[in-house]
């Protein structure tokens, strides 16, 4: 008998690179569902951690990826215009409503897009300090991790001028001030004592945290925030790599805020599972320079055509708007369940993006780590995908493809009570657990 696919894959394959949570070993997808190697379907609600805006195997994607890489357009945008890419970038200044003139800047990652805008910012204006907030991840890349405030990302070297504030969670408020407006005063304390303004070229922020626990901001206060900056000349990039194309329920997250940030960064889903990422915004800033972030591959054609097809496809089946429609469904849903198990402490989100914070006791909201592991595991073996995040691990993270169907959902739900009563009931050893490290 071979050895199966995930003993294979721990022969094989860096631990550097893996984060698991349970012996997930995949041979295939169709729609939102993942097939295993002895063909076990599961219902992904995790969607590859947002990547699969499109989920698995959508024809307009298998279309748009066959064409292109049987006709390849040379390779990247380095040193040669291609069709794709010079179309996709056209598309998405379509899209994106900042005034001014504006570029794109083409990626593989959320990490490479965001660093890129961090190291473009601090060379166009010589201003190398950078806002940022507890609990947001950037990336995984030296640049990326040196302005974020995630657990994951607390060895990495940060940046000089660094400023991390707590992020403005309703459910967590900061100082009990659940509209944020204590936040915004520690900033200005801060612009006034130890980080003079002016020395701050941007603020990095997600308007819905995603890793750091699926978090809401209270209505008003990124765009308090960017008002703030703006009053000091600090330019406002916006993180929407995973909550970004739809998935909040709008095309851009920010427009949930009310305010339009200098410089959008985009991927996962973006590339519809290729790899892919990009920044739009101020072209006085993409274009500094030249030769200045770039990688062999970047902007090349077939990515690129993914793109193109993610976009159309979003806007020719209405799935921002259909998002909406769905995410409500699934919070309704995981509202009752919250009438069934007390581990259930929130439900949140917007759209397609949806956090359920588990709490071990309602009173003091102590967070229920270990149940979270546990559930996640269990629905793993009841045939659900899900992940969670959050600083204290304990956020069960729902950000399924676009595609998902009304009856997938119910599905989920119903999946999710049966692992919420197994956990309660003590069905999950934590000998199961023990080869996971999880976050
Ligand atoms: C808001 C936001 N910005 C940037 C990134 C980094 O994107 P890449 O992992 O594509 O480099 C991410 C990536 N998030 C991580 C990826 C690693 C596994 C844990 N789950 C995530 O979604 C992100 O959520």
């Amino acid at each position: 008998m071979t050895e199966g696919l995930y003993a294979r894959d721990g022969q094989a394959i860096a631990n550097l690179q893996k984060l698991r949570f349970f012996p997930l070993a995949i041979a295939g997808g169709h729609g939102a569902r993942l097939m295993e190697e002895d063909g076990r379907e599961l219902i992904d609600l995790s969607g590859a951690w947002g990547a699969a805006s499109l989920g698995y195997g959508h024809p307009a994607l298998v279309e748009a990826v066959s064409r292109a890489v049987a006709n390849p357009a040379g390779a990247s945008v380095l040193s040669a215009a291609n069709a794709p890419a010079t179309a996709l970038a056209e598309k998405l200044l379509g899209l994106f409503p900042g005034e001014g003139r504006n570029k794109v800047w083409f990626g593989h990652s959320g990490s490479d897009a965001n660093e890129a805008v961090f190291r473009a910012i601090a060379k166009a204006t010589g201003r190398t300090g950078v806002i940022s907030f507890v609990g947001a991840y950037h990336g995984c890349t030296t640049g990326s991790m040196a302005f974020s405030g995630h657990s994951v990302q607390a060895g990495a070297t940060k940046a000089e001028g660094l400023i991390l504030l707590p992020f403005p969670d309703p459910y967590r408020p900061y100082q009990g001030d659940a509209s944020g407006d204590a936040i915004l005063d520690l900033l200005k304390q801060q612009f006034a004592t130890t980080a003079p303004p002016e020395k701050i070229g941007c603020a990095f922020i997600e308007p819905i945290q995603s890793d750091g626990g699926l978090i809401v901001p209270p209505k008003g206060f990124f765009q308090k925030f960017a008002d703030l900056c703006r009053q000091h000349g600090i330019l406002v990039v916006c993180d929407e790599v995973k909550v970004g194309l739809g998935r909040s329920g709008k095309m851009h997250c920010f427009e949930h805020e009310d305010f339009v940030p200098d410089i959008l960064t985009i991927g996962k889903g973006l590339g519809g599972g290729l790899p892919l990422s990009a920044a739009i915004g101020a072209a006085e800033i993409l274009d500094c320079a030249t030769a200045f972030a770039m990688q062999t591959l970047h902007g090349n054609p077939v990515s690129t055509a993914a793109g193109l097809a993610v976009l159309e496809t979003i806007e020719r089946e209405g799935l921002a708007q259909a998002a909406e429609r769905k995410g409500e469904r699934l919070r309704e849903g995981l509202r009752q369940l919250a009438g069934r198990h007390a581990l259930i402490g929130d439900v949140r989100g917007r759209g397609l993006a949806t956090g359920v914070e588990l709490i071990a006791d309602s009173g003091s909201r102590e967070p229920a780590s270990r149940e979270t592991a546990k559930l996640i595991y269990r629905a793993y073996e009841l045939g659900l995908v899900l992940y969670y995040v959050g600083m204290n691990s304990n956020v069960l993270e729902m950000t399924p493809p676009l595609t998902i169907s009304d009856t997938e959902i119910d599905q989920a739900l119903d999946i999710l009570d049966r692992a919420f009563g197994d956990v309660r009931a003590g069905r999950v050893s934590d000998a199961a657990l023990a080869d996971f490290a999880g976050w």
